[in-house]
């Protein structure tokens, strides 16, 4: 029996922006403005090195219905990622990231000390990397195959997902079943892809089976944030139907 469409509002929450901004105030401005058009915060290295975890207070008390993704990719021993992770146990976050390259060990120990409340999202290769770059830092493994070797780390360690580029959407499902695939490096089409390598356009990512999409600059470098944010979600909607 094929599965029951997802609607609009469905779809829309699950487009997260990343709040790649320099300040809180910035932050807020743009959270302020895209309440309604996304369903998720993420505050990642640049927002958090600047204003640490008050902004992360700041943005939920001033958009309450927007979840918020902490976005620190942690990359340490066990004991020292186990320490963010309880300091950032408090602050209410949905997700957390942690480099899957880490290994099995460390997956483990996150997943232990996050608990219930606080997915684990496992970044697998970054899609601002392409075969040279993977080949030159030394593994003589492709992209795809290293992806699907992390993400099946990751469901062995019990990670709430991992982050992948849409182009590795059907390896993942293959290497790690029911696991759930957060896709940055989202393009429109005809959009800037900037330093992004292992790209995807919204539509597309949906069709592939993403369960969130993580947009930055085509929504916030945008004359009309909250517009553009309306017609990736029209996309993802159009990619929804065409499956
Ligand atoms: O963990 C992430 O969110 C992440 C992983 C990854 O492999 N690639 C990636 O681009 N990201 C994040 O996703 C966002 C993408 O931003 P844009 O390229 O501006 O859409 C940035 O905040 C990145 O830090």
């Amino acid at each position: 029996m094929p599965l029951p469409l997802a609607s609009e509002s469905e779809l829309r929450r699950r487009l997260i922006v990343a709040l790649d901004v320099p300040d809180a105030r910035a932050a807020v401005a743009a959270a302020q403005t895209l309440q309604g058009h996304v369903g998720m915060l993420k505050v990642g290295l640049e927002l958090f090195v600047a204003e640490g975890p008050e902004v992360v207070r700041r943005l939920r008390g001033e958009v309450p219905e927007l979840e918020i993704f902490l976005d620190l990719k942690l990359h340490d021993i066990p004991n020292t990622m186990c320490g963010a992770i309880r300091s950032a146990r408090s602050l209410g976050c949905r997700f957390i990231t942690v480099h899957a390259g880490s290994g099995l060990a460390h997956l483990k120990a996150c997943v232990a000390e996050a608990g219930a409340e606080l997915g684990v999202l496992a970044v697998t290769v970054l899609t601002s990397q392409d075969a040279a770059a993977c080949a030159e830092a030394g593994h003589t493994r492709t992209p795809a195959e290293l992806v699907a070797t992390r993400a099946a780390l990751a469901r062995a360690a019990g990670c709430a997902g991992v982050v992948c580029s849409g182009q590795e959407l059907a390896g993942v499902r293959a290497a790690a079943p029911g696991i759930a695939c957060v896709v940055p490096g989202i393009r429109p089409a005809g959009a800037e892809v900037g330093d992004q390598k292992r790209v995807m356009t919204p539509g597309q990512a949906i069709a592939d089976g993403a369960a969130y999409l993580v947009v930055g600059r085509p929504i916030l470098g945008a004359p009309d944030p909250a517009a553009a944010a309306d017609a990736i979600v029209a996309d993802m909607l159009a990619g929804a139907e065409a499956n």
